[in-house]
């Protein structure tokens, strides 16, 4: 039998084991908020997140452990709430779908790996290699390109990625593509240049189509922690984000900073990744993800 997908996902699986060990305490006490701290903290929840949690905790003078698991429950729930992580793909028009982030977080594999779970889906993905930067960019996504059978729109290395989108939106349109997935370059996303191509790309789009972008999405790897926050606020602040997608989730048992962003950024999770593999990669789902991040209480 194939695991489930967050079965498949044995650090994170760590972190609520770990957090299991609390519910081993019969009550709550100073000592269970100590070791509360520390794995919250651990998990990469981040200081603020983590203080409000277990000053919120003291303040509803919560002492039983149901309670206690209620509570976790509903906090973190709460902090997943009110934000729509639907993909957003339109019918009867081309959309297109840009990913962001810094090199190495696993743009490129996930652009490959969306195009692969879009075809599937029944829908005609198209892909652009806008990361011109290095050569070797242009060639991973025209491997990936070939692997999941999709077709990649590519010039040759130092070419404008807005020329890039620009035509490959014309060939999407040419051979009745339904959404065209577009790679970026992410070299040091302190470089002002780059968030000026991302802003150029953004500019194209519109202009071409008419209309914007159906998803701007920021790719973050999860294994980086606290780090990404910083990395998401010069994004957010370049492009009109519209979502994330969280990678490398199998590599890390520091989950925890998916609630950072979303808390700080008001951008929801829409795509996770776990893998190298062509199938790992899901819709990020609230309810599941909270389920499993919080352990039952077995009293
Ligand atoms: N374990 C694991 N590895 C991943 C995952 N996603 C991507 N990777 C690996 O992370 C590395 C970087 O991925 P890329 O897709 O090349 O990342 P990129 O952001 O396009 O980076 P550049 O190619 O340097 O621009 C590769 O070795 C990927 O196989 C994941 O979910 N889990």
């Amino acid at each position: 039998m194939k695991l489930s997908f967050w079965d498949r996902l044995p650090k994170i699986k760590g972190f609520a084991e770990r957090l299991q060990n609390i519910f081993k305490f019969s009550r709550v006490d100073t000592e269970l908020l100590d070791e509360l701290e520390m794995e919250l903290i651990q998990s990469d929840l981040g200081i603020e997140l983590t203080n409000e949690i277990i000053g919120e905790i003291k303040k509803r003078k919560i002492s039983d452990m149901q309670e206690l698991r209620d509570f976790l429950f509903d906090f973190f729930k709460s902090i997943l709430d009110g934000l729509d992580y639907k993909l957003r793909l339109y019918d009867n028009r081309l959309n297109v779908v840009i990913f962001i982030g810094v090199n190495g977080t696993g743009k490129t594999s996930t652009v490959g790996k969306f195009a692969y779970y879009l075809k599937n889906l029944g829908y005609f993905p198209i892909i652009a290699a806008a990361d011109t930067f290095r050569a070797a960019a242009i060639d991973q996504i025209k491997r990936w390109g070939e692997r999941v059978g999709v077709d990649v729109v590519a010039q040759k290395e130092g070419a404008d990625p807005g020329a890039v989108v620009f035509n490959a939106i014309e060939a999407a349109k040419a051979r009745n593509k339904d959404v065209l997935l577009v790679d970026t370059a992410g070299r040091m996303h302190t470089k002002s240049n780059l968030v000026e191509e991302l802003k150029k790309i953004e500019k194209i789009v519109e202009k071409t189509l008419g209309y914007p972008p159906s998803e701007n999405l920021v790719v973050i790897d999860a294994t980086l922690g606290q780090n990404v926050v910083r990395q998401v606020e010069i994004f957010h602040n370049a492009v009109n984000l519209t979502g994330a997608v969280l990678t490398k989730l199998d590599g890390t048992a520091k989950g925890g900073v998916i609630f950072n962003v979303i808390k700080r950024f008001n951008i929801p999770v829409k795509l996770v990744t776990i893998g190298e593999e062509l199938d790992d990669l899901k819709p990020f789902d609230p309810n599941e993800f909270v389920e499993s991040f919080i352990p039952e209480v077995k009293i």
